[in-house]
């Protein structure tokens, strides 16, 4: 599906704290930053915003516009934003370098349809609530899913979802959840496990190893 109409935000502006080697945007993986992964993964976009950590100069020679990020998340997809100019947006983490197309396509198809769209995924693990440090009650995982980026809305309800946020003091870990306080249903997409977030040191050593066959792998699906 084509990415007419679609500016693609990407909010790069974390510090990556819990990974403990500055920015991820400019973490390399497989000889690239995670930040050049992402923008070859959107680069028949029409638009593409990138929100970078305050300070940091935009990298040479990258088709993107770079503006710097707030405090949180929520608040550099905020900034960006107000910058785009098309009619539906993508808002994808520079944390999840491997997004594929069919992933990317699945998103739009459904945000273009409904409005709102979240890639999800089951959860593969038996889930508990510690009680004091110990095994405590088991959370039912089938009711529950894990969401991913990239997340497709119609630019003018993500908006008013923002402002309303922002206007209650609300704070979220994505867009969904504000899209959703606003009253409006978010449809859900199967997810990929390869774009997961690289969050914490282990991530790395796969991050590196999909790295190695990401193109050849992702060309055979
Ligand atoms: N003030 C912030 C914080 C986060 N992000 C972005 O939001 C995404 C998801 O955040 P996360 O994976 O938590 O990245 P960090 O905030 O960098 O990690 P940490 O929480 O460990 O510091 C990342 O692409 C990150 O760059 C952002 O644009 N602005
Ligand atoms: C947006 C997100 O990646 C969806 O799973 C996630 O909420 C980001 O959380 P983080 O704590 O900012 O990494």
């Amino acid at each position: 599906m084509p990415l007419v109409e679609v500016s693609v935000l990407i909010p790069a502006a974390g510090q990556g704290e819990r990974l403990g080697l500055g920015p991820k945007a400019f973490l390399e993986v497989g000889g690239r930053t995670l930040l050049e992964w992402v923008l070859e993964a959107f680069q028949e976009a029409a638009e593409v915003l990138v929100a970078l950590p305050p300070g940091f100069p935009p990298p040479k020679g990258l088709r993107a516009t770079f503006l710097p990020g707030g405090a949180t998340r929520q608040e550099s997809v905020a900034r960006l934003l107000e910058a785009a100019s098309l009619p539906l947006v993508l808002v994808h983490d520079v944390a999840r370098p491997f997004v594929s197309r069919a992933l990317v396509d699945r998103v739009l198809k459904a945000a273009r349809a409904t409005g709102a769209a979240v890639p999800v995924l089951p959860v593969p693990d038996t889930l508990v609530r510690p009680e004091e440090g110990a095994y405590g009650e088991v959370v039912p995982r089938e009711a529950l899913r894990l969401v991913q980026t990239p997340q497709g809305f119609f630019t003018a309800l993500l908006r008013e979802a923002h402002a309303y946020a922002k206007k209650r003091g609300l704070s979220a870990t994505d867009d969904a959840q504000l899209v959703r306080a606003l009253g409006y249903p978010v449809a859900l997409v199967e997810g990929e496990r390869t774009a997961f977030k690289i969050t914490y040191p282990e991530d790395l050593p796969l991050a590196e190893a999909l790295a190695r066959t990401w193109n050849a792998w992702h060309r055979e699906r």
